[in-house]
């Protein structure tokens, strides 16, 4: 990865090449309230980035919109250079996506779902076949698969899992995934390292969601710090956290609330 200090704060790397990820002016309002304040991201081809946020800092507003989901008011937002809006399905065959509360056909199983995602997607029937037996068993989905479960019985985590297999089916060059480890067991995250490794080793770009600040910090090259819909620090993992822990440099830029002598009293009484 390069190291370039001119990336800090939202100004973008001195690297000729195009990103793998561009957000350009992007901005989302919700009647008089904006979600997401104009912002500017460039993420290069090969990185892992983390967009970290506390609630309600606009990160699924900006991901849905970048990967065209929800229609931005202003801006654009390019996979690639290609822009997501103005050319769409170039768009979408190089995204993969996990959106947050990802809508899913729940009277499928999970293979069956693989199966018309695939063809959906125009792939060979055979590359189909093999993906969804090998997705499935690397995502220890094949038992429940074996037992017919449907994907409407499916735990939440497994529903992550399906919903990652869905991402990476078609093989994109950019993975889009909103907030991927939650509810996830340890063993299953463990998995899900391993793949998202040997997809940016293999030259993809992940982009991930996460409050979790240390996975942030064990995964991701680059990292943003986004609060109130703006980008409050961008840059490599170094940069952003300087000498600290990228939990204190986002406590500091983003403030804590304490909980104050007086409050909840009544809690245990
Ligand atoms: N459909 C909507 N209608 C109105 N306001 C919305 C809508 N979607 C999001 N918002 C508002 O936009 C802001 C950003 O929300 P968003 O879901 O993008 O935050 P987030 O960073 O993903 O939060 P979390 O970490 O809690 O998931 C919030 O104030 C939220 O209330």
């Amino acid at each position: 990865m390069t190291s370039d200090p001119s990336a800090l704060d939202g100004a973008p790397p001195r690297s000729g090449a195009v990103p793998a990820f561009e957000l350009v002016g992007l901005r989302r309002e919700f009647a008089d309230k904006v979600a997401v304040d104009s912002i500017d991201l460039r993420v290069p081809p090969g990185s892992f980035f983390g967009l970290v946020g506390p609630n309600g800092a606009g990160k699924t507003t900006a991901l849905s919109m970048a990967v065209g989901l929800l229609r931005p008011s202003a801006g654009r937002a390019l996979v690639h250079g290609v822009d997501v809006w103005a050319d769409p399905i170039a768009a979408k065959r190089l995204l993969g996506v996990l959106p947050d509360g990802l809508a899913l056909p729940e009277r499928l199983t999970g293979g069956e779902l693989l199966t018309y995602w695939g063809r959906f997607r125009q792939l060979p029937a055979q590359t189909v076949a093999d993906r969804t037996a090998e997705l499935l068993r690397v995502l220890e989905l094949d038992e429940a698969e074996q037992l017919g479960t449907l994907v409407g019985e499916y735990s939440t985590g497994m529903r992550k899992k399906i919903g990652l297999a869905t991402a990476l089916l078609h093989s994109p060059r950019l993975l889009v995934l909103d907030e991927p480890y939650e509810a996830v067991d340890p063993v299953s995250a463990r998995v899900l390292t391993a793949i998202l490794r040997r997809f940016t080793d293999s030259g993809g770009s992940v982009i991930v969601s996460s409050h979790v600040m240390s996975l942030v910090e064990q995964l991701c090259d680059r990292v943003a710090i986004i609060a109130r819909g703006q980008v409050l620090a961008d840059g490599t993992l170094d940069e952003v956290r300087g000498a600290g822990t990228l939990e204190d440099r986002f406590v500091e830029l983003v403030g804590t609330t304490d909980l104050a002598e007086e409050d909840l009293t009544w809690i245990g009484s």
